[in-house]
């Protein structure tokens, strides 16, 4: 299930803590006797909220099960409860007093941590490509970045690759807008496909896209990315009417050295890509210190 799905899905949640809420505060205010969930150890999973967090845990249909944010959400729920319990069960004093102040700030904290994930997701989903489902260009150099960092803090070698797809405008031309989407949709996730789970894939314009090959040295990215464009060459691509289009594909590699900002990295990938470009098309070349090879 999509981004949005998760979002929405936390927003509801959040209703039905803050519904749980007031009908406690309002028991609270009429001095009526405490609900046997409310004061259950486990209250925490008889609420709507930690039901639908269960659920959650259990079938991880959003997607947010294997987040740490969302299990550090699961914790501070079963603590609200507990501080909920404690107020509940203490006599109207000054203890009580501190008991709804420990019970009232464990639900803000709870309140702020959902909505900090809620942010999380719409930051990615604002950043992601609609077309392709790949994190587009935006925010995609900080993240580059951030990637780079650990790599060598971890002593990890990277590699950024440029992929173009070679006179594409005449896909267009020839069969349509459609058709040239659907291409840009099989080559994004193809592209996915063929390299490792923790590399990076982004949409990073029109028909070019970028990745970024982490504990990868420049050699085996050859490789890998030799494979992939020997695998577009082979391949025929369907398209929404039913007619076939083959295409190529050119590369531009670069390695990233210790100590070089990510857009500088960035740029050299693109000048080897626009090597291949003009030797002739589909075909990988790495930027080295010592020229185009
Ligand atoms: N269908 C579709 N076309 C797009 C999209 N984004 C960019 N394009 C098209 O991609 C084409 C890029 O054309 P060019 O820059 O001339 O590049 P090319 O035809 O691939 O030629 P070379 O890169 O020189 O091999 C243009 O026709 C754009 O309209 C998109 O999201 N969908």
């Amino acid at each position: 299930m999509g981004t949005e799905h998760a979002i929405a899905a936390l927003e509801q949640a959040l209703s039905a803590h803050q519904a749980w809420a007031a009908r406690l505060h309002r028991r609270l205010i009429a001095g009526m006797a405490p609900t046997d969930d409310d004061l259950s150890p486990d209250a925490h999973h008889r609420c709507t909220f930690g039901c639908w967090y269960d659920a959650e845990v259990a079938d991880a249909q959003l997607g947010l099960a294997g987040q740490p944010a969302f299990a550090g959400i699961g914790s501070l729920h079963a603590q609200m409860h507990d501080h909920a319990r404690e107020l509940l069960s203490c006599p109207p004093s000054d203890a009580r007093l501190a008991a709804y102040d420990r019970f009232a700030a464990a639900s803000d904290q709870l309140v702020g941590e959902v909505r900090a994930l809620q942010q999380g997701l719409l930051t990615r989903l604002l950043s992601m490509d609609p077309l392709t489902g790949l994190p587009g260009r935006r925010n995609m150099e900080e993240r580059l970045a951030l990637e780079w960092q650990q790599s060598q803090r971890d002593g990890r070698p990277a590699v950024v690759a440029m992929m173009d797809l070679d006179h594409f405008k005449r896909v267009n031309d020839r069969f349509g807008h459609a058709s040239g989407d659907e291409v840009l949709r099989w080559i994004g996730a193809g592209a996915k496909r063929q390299l490792r789970i923790h590399d990076l894939v982004f949409r990073y314009g029109g028909e070019e896209f970028l990745a970024y090959l982490a504990d990868s040295t420049l050699d085996a990215a050859l490789g890998t990315l030799e494979r992939i464009r020997r695998v577009i060459e082979a391949s025929e691509i369907g398209l929404p009417g039913g007619e076939r289009v083959r295409l190529t594909a050119s590369f531009g590699l670069c390695a990233c050295s210790a100590g070089q900002d990510i857009a500088a990295i960035i740029d050299r990938a693109d000048q080897a890509l626009y090597e291949a470009k003009r030797t002739g098309r589909n075909r990988v070349v790495c930027w080295r210190p010592d020229g185009f090879a």
